[in-house]
Parts: C-alpha cells; sequence; structure tokens
C-alpha cells in the first residue's frame, strides 16, 4: 500500500497554506455546525464544480469555503473509492469559467498559465467550456492546443470552435459528444452546450444551440442506433428553463422528441447560483453555485437490467433512493441532490475519514498552489481595509457597499490622465466587473484580482457637453444587462419589483430564486430554495439581505463646486464602449475613443495604488477579520 494512486490513504501531517484563517476541523468548537447527514448514494452519483474562476486556494478569508483544490482532490478520489466499494458509478462534471476572479488564475499574463496545470489535475469525468475561456484570444486557443488535448473525449464542446492556426479552419474544441459506458454498464450520450454567447473574440465561433441541434453530428447521436441508457446534457448554462441565458430547453426539447422515456440528466452554470430544476419526471437538472464555495452532488437510481446495461448494486448503501423528479412521476428514476459546502469538515464528513483524510496527491497539489502564491506574491499585503464592503448585502448607497465605499473613491483617485486633470471627469462602469466583496483587514496582491479581474481598458471621449454625458447612466440602466453577451432577456425588470426595494436587476432575481448570499459569521451563507424545496444546502445556512444593484455605476470627480460643467471626459471600460455610444445618441462615433490613462491601464490596475494611497493606518498590524 505506497500512497493514495493505489487507492491507501493513511494519516499524512497536512502541509498548511499561509493562510489568513484556521482550518476548521470537525468536531472542534469552531465547527459547530457541518453537514445534515450522509449524502443519498444512487446507482450513478455526480459531482459537480461550476464557475470555480481560478478559487483553486479556496477562500482563505471565509473558513466554510476554505478547502483548496488539494482538499477536493483527495476527496474525489475517496469518493470513487467509496462508489467502487459500493457497486456503483460515480461521475466528476465541471462546466467551465475556469478563470477571471483570483489571483492564481488572472496574475500571469495568460490568465490560466498557472492555475490550469493545477485545476487538471483533477480526473474530471467530463467537462466543457465557459465564457471565460473564450473573451481573450490567448486564453481560447490555450484551451484548445493544451487542455482540450489532455481532455480528449471528456472535454465536450459542442456548440464551440475555436481557430486553428495550422489547419486555418475553426474547429471544435473538445469533442462534439461522448457516447460511453461506465464502469457498472450504464450507457451514456452526453453533449456539452455554452449559452449563445456572443462576447468572444475572433478566435473562436459559438454557434447557436438552435442552429447546432440541426446539425448532422448531432442529429446522428440521437437518431443513433447504439442503446443509450441516460444522457447527460453539461452546459454553461443556467439550469432553469425560465433564465435568459438558458439554451438547455432547446437541446432538451430535441432529445425528447426521440427520447421519450430515456432519463436527461443536466449540468449547468454561468449564473452563480446553487440551483436544481425538474425538466420532466425524468429529467432533472443542478448548477453547484460558484466560485468553489459548492460542490454539487446529485444521484439517481431506477436502472434496470431492463431498462438499461447497469450491473452494480441494486441498492447501493442500504436503502433506495426514493425521490422522483416530480410528485405524480410514473418513471422509475428517482434522485436526491445536494449543495455541499467547499470545506474539510464537509469532505470529511463525507468520507468518514476524520484525521485520516488526506492524501498524498491532495497533498502536493496544496504544496504546489503555496508555492505558486509566493512565486506570484499573491499574499504581498497593500493595505489594511478598514471596513468589510459587500457588493449587494447592503443597500448600493450604504457607505458599507462597495460602490459607494470603495470602486468610487479608488477610481475617482487613481484613475486620472496628468494632461487631463483640469477637466472634469465622469467614470462610468458595469457593476458585473466588480465579482466579490472585500474583506476588513489585509488586502492582498490576490484581493485586487478578487475584487476586480478583468484587463478591461479605461477609455474615454473627452470634452462631452454634461447634459449629455449625464444621462448615459440612466439609459445604460434602462438597458439590457451585458447586451453585449445575451441576445435575448425575457425577463423584463418591470415584471419582478421588490416592493422594498424597487425594480430588480437580473442578478438580483438568480438571488432571489435560488440563493442568499453570505453572512458574517460561521453559521451563515447560502439558504437555498429550489425546484425541491430548501432541504438541499448540506451544510444549514441563515440567509442575509440581498439587495438590489443596477447594472451600471458611475462616478464623478474635478467637478466645480456647486455648479455643473459645461463639459467632461466621460471615461468607462472597453467592455461597455458599444453601448456608452448607443446611449450617448448621434454625434458619437467610436474615432471619438481613445484610452484614457494608456492602452495598458485597466480594471487590474487601480485598487492597489488606492490600498497604498488610502489604507496604510494599522498596516504592519492589520487585524484578520474571518
Ligand atoms: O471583460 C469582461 C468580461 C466579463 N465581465 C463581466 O462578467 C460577466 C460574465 O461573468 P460570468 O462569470 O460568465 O457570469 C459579464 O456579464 C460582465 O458583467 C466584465 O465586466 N468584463
Ligand atoms: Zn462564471
Ligand atoms: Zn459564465
Amino acid at each position: 500500500c505506497g500512497g493514495d494512486d493505489d487507492g491507501c490513504y493513511g494519516p499524512i501531517d497536512k502541509v498548511e497554506h499561509v493562510r489568513l484563517v484556521k482550518r476548521i476541523q470537525p468536531g472542534s468548537p469552531d465547527a459547530p455546525y457541518g453537514p445534515k447527514g450522509p449524502l443519498e448514494w444512487g446507482q450513478i452519483n455526480f459531482m459537480h464544480t461550476t464557475d470555480t474562476h481560478g478559487w483553486l486556494a479556496g477562500h482563505l478569508k471565509e473558513e466554510n469555503y476554505g478547502a483548496d483544490w488539494g482538499d477536493f482532490a483527495t476527496f474525489t478520489r475517496r469518493m470513487r473509492q467509496k462508489a467502487d466499494n459500493l457497486g456503483v458509478d460515480f461521475l466528476l462534471v465541471d462546466t467551465g469559467d475556469l478563470h477571471d476572479g483570483a489571483g492564481l488564475s488572472d496574475a500571469t499574463t495568460i490568465d490560466g498559465t498557472t492555475s490550469m496545470p493545477i485545476f487538471s489535475e483533477i480526473e474530471y469525468d467530463l467537462l466543457t467550456i465557459g465564457n471565460h475561456e473564450l473573451y481573450v484570444a490567448e486564453v481560447a486557443k490555450q484551451m484548445f492546443n493544451e487542455y482540450a488535448k489532455k481532455w480528449g473525449d471528456r472535454y465536450l464542446t459542442s456548440n464551440v470552435k475555436v481557430y486553428n492556426d495550422a489547419t486555418k479552419q475553426y474547429e471544435h474544441v473538445g469533442a462534439t459528444h461522448r457516447y460511453f459506458t461506465t464502469k457498472q454498464g450504464i450507457r451514456i450520450m452526453a453533449f456539452g452546450v455554452l449559452f449563445d454567447f456572443t462576447g468572444n473574440s475572433n478566435a473562436s465561433q459559438v454557434i447557436k444551440a438552435k442552429d447546432m441541434v440541426k446539425e448532422t453530428w448531432f442529429q446522428d447521436a440521437i437518431h443513433t442506433d447504439k442503446p443509450v441508457d441516460l444522457f447527460v446534457l453539461l452546459g454553461h448554462n443556467p439550469v432553469r428553463q425560465t433564465d435568459y441565458a438558458n439554451t438547455f430547453t432547446t437541446v432538451w426539447n430535441e432529445i425528447r422528441a426521440v427520447h421519450k422515456n430515456t432519463p436527461i440528466t443536466i449540468f449547468g452554470g454561468h449564473s452563480h447560483i446553487r440551483d436544481f430544476a425538474v425538466y420532466d419526471q425524468a429529467s432533472v437538472g443542478i448548477e453547484a453555485g460558484r466560485y468553489c464555495e459548492t460542490l454539487g452532488w446529485v444521484s439517481q437510481s431506477g436502472f434496470s437490467k431492463c431498462n438499461s446495461g447497469y450491473h452494480g448494486a441494486k441498492k447501493p448503501d442500504g436503502k433506495k433512493l426514493s425521490r422522483k423528479a416530480t410528485d405524480n412521476s410514473a418513471a422509475p428514476w428517482a434522485y436526491s441532490r445536494r449543495y455541499l459546502d467547499w470545506n474539510r469538515n464537509t469532505f470529511m464528513y463525507h468520507t468518514s475519514s476524520d484525521k485520516n483524510f488526506d492524501s498524498q496527491t491532495g497533498l502536493e497539489i496544496t504544496q504546489e498552489i503555496t508555492t505558486a502564491r509566493k512565486d506570484m506574491n499573491l499574499g504581498e499585503v497593500y493595505g489594511c481595509a478598514p471596513e468589510t464592503y459587500c457588493i449587494s448585502c447592503v443597500p448600493f448607497d450604504d457607505p458599507k457597499n462597495i460602490f459607494p465605499g470603495v470602486i468610487k473613491p479608488a477610481v475617482n483617485a487613481v484613475v486620472l490622465n496628468e494632461t487631463r486633470k483640469d477637466k472634469a471627469r465622469m467614470i462610468i462602469g458595469n457593476t458585473g466587473a466588480i465579482r466579490f466583496d472585500l474583506y476588513k483587514g489585509p488586502f492582498t496582491y490576490d484581493d485586487n484580482f478578487v475584487v476586480s479581474p478583468f484587463r478591461d481598458v479605461f477609455r474615454y471621449i473627452p470634452d462631452v457637453p454634461f447634459d449629455k454625458a449625464s444621462q448615459v447612466l440612466g439609459l445604460l440602466n434602462k438597458g439590457t444587462v451585458a447586451k453585449r453577451e445575451f441576445a435575448s432577456m425575457p425577463i423584463t425588470r418591470d415584471d419582478c419589483v421588490d416592493p422594498l426595494i424597487g425594480a430588480l436587476t437580473l442578478r438580483d432575481m438568480h438571488q432571489e430564486r435560488g440563493t442568499v448570499r453570505r453572512q458574517e459569521t460561521i453559521t451563515s451563507g447560502y439558504a437555498t430554495k429550489d425546484d425541491w424545496g430548501t432541504d438541499g444546502d448540506d451544510t444549514e445556512h441563515t440567509g442575509i439581505p440581498n439587495y438590489s444593484i443596477p447594472s451600471y455605476w458611475e462616478s464623478r470627480a474635478g467637478f466645480p463646486t456647486g455648479s455643473d460643467p459645461e463639459k467632461v471626459d466621460l471615461i468607462f471600460f472597453d467592455f461597455i464602449e458599444k453601448y456608452v455610444l448607443q446611449d450617448l445618441g448621434s454625434g458619437f462615433t467610436s474615432d471619438m475613443v481613445s484610452c484614457y490613462i494608456n492602452c495598458t491601464f485597466t480594471s487590474q490596475d487601480f485598487m492597489l495604488p488606492y490600498a497604498k494611497l488610502m489604507w496604510q493606518d494599522n498596516i504592519d498590524n492589520c487585524p484578520i477579520s474571518a
């Protein structure tokens, strides 16, 4: 028994990360709560990650989501082993968005250069691509040339092509589909479909789902002569059918038209929520949150020799899965779903491993992350943030909201072209570019990417009449959020008005429907409501207030006191340039727009100077709050 590669685990001392918070040990007073009970294993069991966005070091400032990729690697190996012991199937799936959100993925010249080798140390059974693999040409090429090759037919990119420099053609990044038989004999046909994304660089092409389903390979796949016991549909799409970006329905309808009773199990993503949606009595879909906070679990039973090739255990852990997808289901399929908190306590509990949890491979991955973080200086402290500032736990105009509290003062102080410093200026950004709350305490190089990970260039139009410029924010906020990416948006904001907080943004709708966000204390967190109700969270949490925020923000600086300027420099991220021009109206064209400071000064570059400027008090003795 020489290490975990042959399936053996022993008590190995954990190499600790340089962490800002301590690890929770099960049973310790610091871990007053945990999973509510064992997972229900079925004949086939899935674990699902999505929207990991480079958070492989775990949440260093939130104990409840503090496991790292090494811990997760150990957990997956142990779960596989458990499945083998039970005589059932186990598949690990990921549904994309691997970059943009943390220093480990974004502090390298090309996103993912350091994080992707670490990510790919875990043996996924099925993966698909997210929109964040397609914004930047170099990243798309990295996925095409390196990871698609590495993952082979497990990487399903049914409607995404990347330009191959060698053949001078757009080619599918990975495989269009995969037909395979599990260890226990279930014959699966799997697809991987990205939503109808339009914000990609010209290094890639995204084929709309409605066009993809007409393609010959797809029609051949759903009309195959081979027996299919289960369709697995992965995709970087929300699972909820009413969602603005859901394209699963299109693919699902095509499959269902041919296979009336075959189960279709769906794994989604992109809207960053915990959610579970029932499509029909033989089809359910899960979405497993974001940023390595959540691990999704779905188990399924109902396979027999009459309806499949399944030859594994009939009742994996002594009891049968009893929950049908719908109350009146006459189909044999029973399921369970659970959203696991991403911490070692959870991982140990579900593998009954306590102090013997760690594996050699897991420890090595943890060590790799620690070394990479050190090499990249991700722990370097730039300031001591005096408060916690959140995106939506307080109203948008509250001083503790990150926009008035940090983002607006930071851009006012830092985003300044010296040659135009005498001009009044207005800076406009999309709120979606600010990705995470900022915690009181040490503000590190890593936190810069956690809060503002994109390389969106500050561009501007000089000397815009103030009466024109001052209308833009209102017009942007009346328009569709991220128009660049979503072709249609069936939910209108007027239909969704909360009497307390006014019109809801799409982001709020997602959160209200699926999830309530984090709280400040260890006992708080997600309180998820999905199609099956409120019993999906593996660890129960209390919710927190979740306030509406608009899609865009604006900040003003250099204004004359007591009056409005005649003209302003109108500054904005290149990501929203097209919409700013549209809302400025006639007379404003793209040739009037240029880089404001220079063409390499981006949304990654204003937070660190601000921390250095404003948060130097207590820098050598900065209290850590978690
Ligand atoms: O350059 C960029 C790219 C993206 N954004 C914002 O991100 C979301 C998409 O993120 P998901 O994780 O896929 O949901 C997009 O709508 C923008 O709000 C950006 O600001 N700049
Ligand atoms: Zn995402
Ligand atoms: Zn996405």
